[in-house]
């Protein structure tokens, strides 16, 4: 899994011209691309990124790759990331990292969005991974309600748990936020709930990743195969 992750960061990497603005996801399959785009930078290449978590500016920094902020600059070029669930739409479900809010920042201010992944992650219908929805700890009984509410409005429902982190304790972000995940098994409009859910008070952010996605590098035992959003960026 971990070579087909490898492939498809390779396949996104031949995109990336010399003088490029780059922002740079977060998880497993990001990281070869980051570590990937280093020994291009190593060997030349003249590229500056932005990193969508602590965790990828500790690796782009590792990898020699130079970074910027998005108040230095005012546009990337593209974002390569990875996913938890891409859908034939290129609908996204991003956030299994917890890096979501940052993720979604950096690919909006993006001309174009890559999707890394190997091809487990293609779905027909969102959902099967759970949902995370970034909280503000504060009032988050009000906000839970909320976003149970929003779920019923758009015609989904499951279990909701606040995300823990491997230590045991509960998961903070970048952002000082918390996580819930909603088990939702399988999103029909991803698009409506997305709407519903940001409209939250609350709610920081969430997962879906609606019309973000430019094109999707999906890596599998039978080769790569790579898929172009149909409506433009924004759509
Ligand atoms: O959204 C993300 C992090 O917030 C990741 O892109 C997503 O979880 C996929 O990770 P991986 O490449 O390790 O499977």
């Amino acid at each position: 899994m971990d070579q087909l992750k490898r492939q498809a960061a390779a396949r996104a990497l031949e995109d990336v011209r010399d003088g490029m603005q780059l922002g740079l996801g977060t998880g497993s399959t990001a990281k070869h691309f980051v570590e990937l785009l280093g020994e291009r930078v190593r060997a030349g290449l003249k590229v500056i990124g932005v990193p969508t978590s602590e965790a990828t500016r500790l690796d782009a920094i590792r990898c020699g790759v130079p970074l910027t902020t998005l108040d230095e600059i005012d546009h990337l070029d593209i974002t390569v990331d990875g996913a938890d669930e891409i859908d034939p739409e290129l609908n996204l479900i991003k956030g299994g990292g917890g890096a979501l809010l940052r993720e979604k920042i950096v690919a909006a201010a993006s001309d174009r969005m890559i999707v890394i992944a190997d091809d487990t992650k293609w779905v027909p219908t969102l959902g099967g991974f759970p949902l995370p929805v970034e909280v503000i700890p504060f009032g988050l009984g009000a906000t839970r309600r909320a976003i149970e509410k929003a779920f019923a409005e758009c015609g989904v429902s499951g279990q909701m748990a606040v995300r823990n982190g491997k230590d045991g304790h509960v998961f903070v972000t970048d952002g000082g936020h918390w996580i819930l995940d909603a088990q939702l098994e399988k999103i029909e409009d991803p698009a409506r709930l997305a709407t519903a859910l940001s409209a939250i008070p609350g709610v920081v952010e969430h997962g879906l990743f609606i019309g973000l996605a430019s094109s999707a590098v999906l890596a599998g035992g039978e080769g790569i195969r790579v898929i172009e959003r149909r409506k433009p960026k924004g759509d």
